[in-house]
């Protein structure tokens, strides 16, 4: 194991960003939930969250990792549910969320595919959207795409998300305090890239 890693993290790291001086906050066990992401070419598939928690925020497709599932599992179910496609879905990094008061920590191990089947289908959850990680934003032959609107995603994605386009698999801690408005704000993160599984 790296040594130096914030609490929760683990493996073969190297530093890649970190911020933040608070001291980390504590946590009792973890949840697990899974995220994933279609990438093609150069546009990216996310997904503009319609009800509950992150409400109005674009994602990857995901959710609560059901008792008996295997990760991989679930976050093929979710991404079928949520974008109504199928897709050979590969580990990609894992994320550790911790905020003030909550006592638990979400834990989302992020899943990522460069094909898919079936034709991306809003659902009650989620209203797919394909956006552009290259600049300027020109996907399509025939449409040009928005580029990623990292303004209405959580905070903390811009450090990680350029990672998963590249393929580098990673690893990362955000905490955050719950203001007066009920938004969340970053108090410390640290991401890292991983060296090798073993
Ligand atoms: N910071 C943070 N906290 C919590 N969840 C997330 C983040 N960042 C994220 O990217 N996410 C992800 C993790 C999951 O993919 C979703 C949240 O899942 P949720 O929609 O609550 O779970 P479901 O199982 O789909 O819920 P219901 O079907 O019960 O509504 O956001």
């Amino acid at each position: 194991m790296t040594s130096g890693l914030p609490p929760g993290l683990e493996g073969n790291l190297v530093e890649y960003v970190q911020g933040g001086v608070a001291d980390w906050l504590p946590f009792d066990h973890k949840r697990f939930y899974t995220n994933a992401f279609i990438i093609q070419g150069d546009k990216i598939l996310l997904g503009l969250k319609k009800r509950g928690f992150g409400i109005n925020k674009y994602n990857g497709f995901g959710g609560k990792v059901e008792p008996g599932e295997t990760l991989t599992g679930a976050a093929m179910r979710e991404l079928k549910e949520e974008a109504g496609i199928d897709a050979p879905l590969e580990h990609a990094g894992s994320l550790l969320f911790v905020t003030n008061g909550v006592g638990w920590a979400f834990q989302i191990e992020i899943f990522s595919a460069r094909s898919y089947s079936g034709r991306p289908t809003e659902s009650d959850e989620m209203r797919p959207k394909w956006f552009s990680f290259e600049s300027p934003a020109t996907s399509d032959a025939d449409a040009i795409l928005p580029p990623i609107p990292y303004e209405m995603m959580w905070d903390g994605d811009d450090h990680w998300l350029p990672l998963l386009v590249q393929g580098r698999k990673f690893v990362g801690r955000i905490d955050s305090v719950t203001q007066d408005d009920g938004k969340f704000a970053m108090t410390r993160h640290w991401f890292g890239t991983v060296i090798s599984d073993d």
